[in-house]
Order: C-alpha cells, then structure tokens, then sequence
C-alpha cells in the first residue's frame, strides 16, 4: 500500500502547480520556503541602459553609483573597483528605484562588468594632494585607464565611455590609442567629462552676476586641467558683459576650482560630490542622447578638429550615436583668443604624453 503524502507536501505541490501555471519555468521558485536573492523573481529592471561604473567605490564612485541609481534611464548598473565593491553595491543595491545593481571586485571581474555595458563611467585612480598638478597623477593613472581600456575594447567595444581619471588631457588620449591598436575606436564615444568646469563656471558666474546658476550657461573649452580649461565668457547665455576685473577674477576661479578644493580638503583627496554631481550631469545627457532625444549639447574633450589638435573639449551634439556634431568655437574676444594659445601649447604636450604612454 502507497503512503498518503503529508498535508504539508500537499499544500507545497499545489502551490508549486499554481505558479508553474502562472510563471514562466525558469522564473519559478523552487522551493517557497528557501526564497534566496538568487531565486526570487527579478527580472532585470525595467527599460533603459546598462551602466557600469569603474572605481565604484571610490570618493567620486560612491556617491556617482547613489545618483546613477536614482536615474530612471538606467535599468542595469554594475560597480566594479579593486576594494570594496560588496559593502557599496549591498547598500546602494536597497534603493527602492528600478535599476539593479550588480558588483565586481578585483581585475579578474572586471571583463564581466563590462560585458553588455552601453555605458562606462570611469572615475577610476588616485586623486591630487595639495603642491600637486594634475600631470603628477599620470604615472599610476596612465596604466590604469590603459588596462581598462583594453578590457573595454574587448568586452563592450561599441559603449560610450566617459573618462573622469586625471590627467584628462592624457587619459583620453590613451584610451584612444588602445582602442585604436584594438580596431575598436569609435571617436564619437569616448568623451573626456570637463563637465564639472562647466558647473564650476555657470556657479562662479551666477554668483558675480547675483543669478541662479541654473539660469546661466558658459561654454568651456580647450582641456581639464590650468591654463587648458578656457571659459568663454563671452558667449555666456543669456549674454552679460563683464569688467576686465570680473574676467580675470572668474577666469582664475575657474581654471584653478580643482585646486582651490584639493587645498580645502588638506590632504584627504580631491573634488568627488560636485564631480559626482557633475557626471552624473553627464552621463545623463548621454543616456538621453542615446534614447534618441533631440537637442541635447554639452561640453566635452573629444578627438576634434576643432583646432589643430587631435583632441579638444568643446560644445557637442549628443545622440544615438554618441558626439554627433562637434561645434566651432564661435568668435573669440582678444583676450579669450591669448588664453587658447596657452590652452594649446599645454594641452599638446599633455595629448603627445598619453599617445606616447601607448604606442612605446
Ligand atoms: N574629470 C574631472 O573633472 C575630475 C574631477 C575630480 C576628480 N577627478 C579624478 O578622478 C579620479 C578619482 O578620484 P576620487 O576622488 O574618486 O579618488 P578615490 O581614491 O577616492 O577613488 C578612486 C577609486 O578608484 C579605485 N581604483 C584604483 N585602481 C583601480 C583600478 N585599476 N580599477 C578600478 N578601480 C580602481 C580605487 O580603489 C578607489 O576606490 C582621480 O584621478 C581624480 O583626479 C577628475
Ligand atoms: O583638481 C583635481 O585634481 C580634481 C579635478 O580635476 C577637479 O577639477 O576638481
């Protein structure tokens, strides 16, 4: 005679019957006891991008992961770092907001965090200590951004790629040059973020002018770094005119912001929530690009031919396709044109440094 299952295996076979009726196979939970994070039911998010972020953990990654999180164009976020990564992504990872986010930890993760991406922010390397220039940081950054490069042009070679890591004016160059040894260059996508100059020049100005910087608009171009990052505060929109005193004061600020937080942190790193701030700015501007939304320009350090440089930042059209359209400069008063020619001769230097790193 056949044993009479228990009422409890009863209840469990019409439970597992009744989702096998209403779920598809292979999102059924097991066993309704063991519910784990690995079994439940998420799908994946809801529509949107796949974002992976590079140095995750870090001053600028931390609080960049916390507002790429809150961005509804991103439905799949991967953080990666070499420390830290668990700790960061279990704790963002409880935001109630659609994307879901996954971490990575150590080079030997870095290629899955990369696989599928359309989206990579890289905040990754060490920071400026107070005497130091930006070009200080090259020695370790160089290889950094190299590596990643290389694994990028293999994982997720059409994504666009912000580069943050200092010094911009030589890391966007080297990542160029890897992707250009990989095939994979696309000169539309990878984007050095001088966005924070940006946000720095529309905050200064607003408040010499006693407006809300929300209302202002300064183009700045050339580079990321002194005399390289070139307000043009001529073309300020809505337009106003500036003192000769006001022009030095602002144009000073703005070229030595980075500096003037580095000296206020004393020591413990450099600008991260206005940088993260200011990325996030960003990268949500090229997300909005690639869903295809028209209109959509900003500042960025790009191979150009703007000039006679093979790279330069300057004011550009965001689309399906990354930068689309790079704008002229536009005319330039007397002393903005002086402050290009010394924007050019530093930013030279700095663009043949990182193409050398490559190709020695
Ligand atoms: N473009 C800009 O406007 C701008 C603004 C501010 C800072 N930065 C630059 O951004 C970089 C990061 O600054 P931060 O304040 O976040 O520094 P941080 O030291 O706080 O964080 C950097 C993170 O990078 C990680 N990291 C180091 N090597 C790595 C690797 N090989 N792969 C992945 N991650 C790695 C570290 O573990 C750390 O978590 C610096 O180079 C800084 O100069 C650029
Ligand atoms: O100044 C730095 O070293 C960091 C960054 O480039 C900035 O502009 O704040």
């Amino acid at each position: 005679m056949q044993q009479q299952p228990s009422p409890e295996v009863n209840a469990n076979q019409r439970i597992a019957r009744i989702s096998a009726h209403l779920d598809p196979p292979n999102l059924q939970m097991e066993n309704a006891a063991t519910v784990s994070r690995l079994n439940c039911r998420a799908k994946g998010g809801a529509a949107g991008f796949k974002v992976a972020i590079l140095g995750a953990a870090g001053g600028i990654g931390q609080p960049l992961a916390l507002l790429m999180k809150m961005n509804p164009l991103v439905s799949v976020l991967h953080l990666y770092d070499v420390v830290n990564t668990p700790g960061v992504t279990s704790d963002i990872s409880h935001m109630d907001t659609g994307a879901v986010v996954r971490g990575f930890l150590g080079q030997q993760q870095l290629e899955e965090a990369l696989t599928g991406m359309e989206l990579v922010i890289i905040p990754a390397g060490v920071p400026r200590k107070p005497g130091m220039t930006r070009d200080d940081l090259f020695n370790i950054n160089a290889g950094i951004v190299k590596t990643i490069s290389e694994a990028i042009a293999r994982c997720c070679p059409y994504a666009i790629v912000n580069v943050i890591s200092n010094p911009v004016n030589s890391t966007v160059p080297i990542a160029a040059e890897v992707f250009k040894k990989a095939g994979t260059f696309d000169p539309k996508k990878l984007l050095g973020v001088t966005m924070l100059d940006v946000v720095r020049a529309n905050t200064f100005v607003a408040e010499v002018l006693g407006l809300d910087p929300r209302d202002i608009d300064v183009p700045v171009v050339g580079g990321h770094a002194g005399v390289t990052i070139l307000p043009l505060l001529s073309q300020v929109k809505p337009p106003f005119s500036f003192t000769p005193k006001e022009v030095d004061y602002l144009t000073d600020r703005i070229q030595n912001g980075g500096t003037e937080v580095v000296e206020a942190k004393a020591g413990a790193g450099s600008a991260t929530l206005s940088m993260a701030y200011a990325a996030v700015k960003f990268a949500d501007a090229c997300l909005r690009g690639l869903r295809g939304d028209a209109g959509v320009v900003e500042c960025a350090f790009l191979a150009s031919q703007v000039t006679e440089l093979p790279f330069f930042a300057s004011k550009v059209r965001l689309g399906r396709t990354g930068a689309e359209e790079i704008y002229p400069l536009g005319p330039l008063n007397e002393y903005e044109r002086a402050g290009l020619e010394k924007a050019k001769k530093e930013l030279a230097a700095s663009i043949q440094k990182g193409v050398s790193f490559v190709r020695k």
